[in-house]
Formats: structure tokens, C-alpha cells, sequence
């Protein structure tokens, strides 16, 4: 987590097009000196939960696909949280590790209840056959098992995640060495592969980590099993907020955030911005950022420590009930 919170603090102060008001944090921060909002989990009902491993698979499976919902105007993160626990209500082998790797389009679909093929289909049903596949070689297709093996760390669970979603590749090389250091290097934290969970990219000829998908999964534990058994990670602080594409929209509402009028422009107008470009990398590193600072400034004023994932899900949820929100369009898989 150090790691994103380093290279995220490098975008903010070498941004271009978005820019971090601290005269906005603090105004944000003065309002929170005395009562700081608390968002229930689930305060939508939406969540399959039953306090065991079951829950814990369903929330890997729902962030294995937690992203880019906004291609279909339709569709929210909503239908994909209660497709889900429809399904797994309905039969509870559903997300068993070797049914991950078969389903395809239009049983996802039928799954989500959605008429039509979904944002990124194809890349839905790849990322899901992936941790299918990872799940049944190295932890016995359990998620709960990924889970255990953490010893209470999120960042441990994190770091997990990103080295194992996806780990192997098919090589044909004979020699067995080889092979062995091209894995290791594939799946090493320098790898500008664009896969799976590994949700980093290179700005300024600087490499970036925001591990979205990989974070959201171990706050999404955190807060459905309220701290407790799955959910209890001693290091909780170390997580950063989950860049996607409503905080930052919410950041610049609250003035948190400044746009270049090209890029204001660039998002009234719904033009895509491409993934990997410095606008989209500054918006999402940007957010980082300024909650870290946001959540410094409030723990200094109320005297105890305030964490970044409450701060993400109160400012997530203010936007999402927010339909005249614009934010900004970027073909990802990872948020
Ligand atoms: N930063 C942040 N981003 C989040 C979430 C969540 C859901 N978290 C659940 C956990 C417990 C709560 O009760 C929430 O239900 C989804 N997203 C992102 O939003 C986008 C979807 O937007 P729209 O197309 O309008 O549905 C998409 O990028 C999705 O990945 C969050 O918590 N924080």
C-alpha cells in the first residue's frame, strides 16, 4: 500500500490537468471536526452475506468484475452485487472454482438478469475464468483459503491478490529455468502487463499503483464481516481509497479537486479518455491523494485516527445519489 500511496503523491505533484486544492481539504475537513459521517456496508441491501467462506467467494467473485459498468447507461454496480447473491441464493455451488472457468456470455448475462451483452463481456467472463483457475491450483478453489493465508494483513491479502490473479501463463519453453524467470518477472510488481488485478501503470516514465479491484476486495471483507473472522485485518489503515471513476467526479464537486479546461471540457462532452493517459492516470492518482491528505487533516482535528475506507465509501455513496454526476469514461477493467 506504501506503494500507492507514494506514487499517487508523485502524480499529484507532478499533474498536469487535474490539480489538489487544500484550501478544499480543509474546508471538507472543518466540517468533519465534529461528527465524521459514517456509511454503513451495504447500506443499498444488495450484498449476498451469511457470516462464512461462502461470502467471502461471492465478494471475490463480485471484484473480480467490479468495474466499467457506465458503457450500458443501464447498468450500475447495483445489478452486478444483486445478480450475484441472486445466484448464489439460488445454488450455492455456483461460484465453486471449476464452474468459474466454464461460464460464458449469455449464462453471465442470465446470471446479472441483463438483456444484453454486458460492458467489456469478454473481459467479464476472462478475469473470472482466471480466478476460476488460480483458485482451484493454489488454494484448494477457495477464496476463504486466499483469505486465511494473510495473517490478518490487508496489505498482505493485497499484495496476494496482485501476484496470483493471474499467476501462470502458458510457455513452451524447454528450459525449465527460463520459464521460471520469465513467470517470476511476469508476475513481479514491475510487470507493465495489463492484467487480471494488477492494476498499475506507467506516468511520466513512472511506474503508478492504484490496486482498485485488489483493495476494494479486502475493505469489501472489512466491512461485511464488520472487522470480525474474514474481515479482521490489523493493518486496515494501510489502504488507500478504491480510484474509480465517482470519487473523483465527487472530489471535484466538493472542490477537493481542479480540472484544466481542456479536461473539464473533455468530460462534459462524454469523450473517452483513454486508459493509461496522463488525464486518466491524474484523476485516479489525484483522488489518492487528496483523501490521504483529507483523512491526515481530519485525524489531526478530531484527535483519533480516521480511515481512508470510510472516507471512500462516504464519498461513493454521496455520488452515487447524485444521477446529474459527471464523471469521467474510460475503458478499463481495472475500476
Ligand atoms: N471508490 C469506490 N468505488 C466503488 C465502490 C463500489 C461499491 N462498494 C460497495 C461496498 C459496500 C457498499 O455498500 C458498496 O455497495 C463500487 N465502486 C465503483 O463505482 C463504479 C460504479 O458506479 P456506477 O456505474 O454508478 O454503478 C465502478 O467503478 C465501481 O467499481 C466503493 O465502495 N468505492
Amino acid at each position: 500500500m506504501e506503494e500507492v500511496r507514494s506514487t499517487t503523491a508523485w502524480v499529484a505533484t507532478h499533474s498536469s490537468h487535474v490539480t489538489v486544492d487544500f484550501s478544499g481539504i480543509e474546508k471538507v475537513a472543518e466540517t468533519m471536526k465534529n461528527s465524521i459521517p459514517k456509511v454503513e456496508w451495504d447500506f443499498e441491501g444488495i450484498h449476498y452475506f451469511d457470516n462464512g467462506p461462502l461470502t467471502v467467494q461471492y465478494l471475490l467473485v463480485l471484484d473480480t468484475l467490479n468495474f466499467c459498468f457506465w458503457p450500458d447507461e443501464e447498468m450500475s454496480y447495483d445489478h452486478l452485487a444483486s445478480g450475484l447473491k441472486v445466484t448464489l441464493e439460488s445454488d450455492k455451488f455456483a461460484f465453486d472454482a471449476d464452474r468459474l472457468q466454464k461460464y460464458t456470455g449469455p449464462q453471465l448475462r442470465k446470471m446479472l438478469n441483463w438483456p444484453r451483452p454486458l460492458p467489456l463481456e469478454d473481459e467479464r467472463l476472462r478475469l473470472l475464468h482466471e480466478v476460476g483457475f488460480e483458485l482451484e491450483k493454489s488454494f484448494d478453489g477457495k477464496a476463504s483459503k486466499l483469505v486465511e493465508s494473510c495473517d490478518k494483513s490487508a496489505a498482505k491479502l493485497v499484495a496476494l491478490i496482485a501476484r496470483h490473479f493471474p499467476d501462470d501463463i502458458v510457455l513452451t519453453t524447454s528450459s525449465d529455468g527460463l520459464k521460471q524467470e520469465i513467470i517470476a518477472l511476469l508476475n513481479s510488481e514491475f510487470a507493465m502487463t495489463d492484467l487480471g488485478f494488477r492494476d498499475h501503470t506507467v506516468y511520466k516514465g513512472h511506474q503508478i499503483f492504484l490496486y482498485k479491484r485488489a483493495q476494494i476486495f479486502a475493505a469489501d471483507l472489512w466491512g461485511a464481516f464488520k472487522g470480525q473472522g474474514y474481515g479482521d485485518f490489523e493493518d486496515i489503515s494501510s489502504i488507500t481509497i478504491f480510484a474509480d471513476y465517482i470519487v473523483p467526479a465527487v472530489l471535484l464537486q466538493l472542490g477537493v479537486l481542479r480540472y484544466s479546461s481542456s479536461l473539464a471540457n473533455i468530460i462534459k462532452k462524454n469523450t473517452e479518455i483513454v486508459s493509461g493517459s496522463e488525464e486518466e492516470v491524474e484523476l485516479r492518482a489525484c483522488s489518492v491523494y487528496a483523501v490521504e491528505k483529507m483523512k491526515e487533516l481530519i485525524s489531526k482535528k478530531v484527535g483519533k485516527q480516521v480511515l481512508s475506507v470510510e472516507l471512500d465509501l462516504w464519498l461513493w455513496a454521496f455520488g452515487i445519489q447524485c444521477p446529474s454526476l459527471q464523471h469521467h469514461r474510460t475503458l478499463s477493467i481495472y475500476y
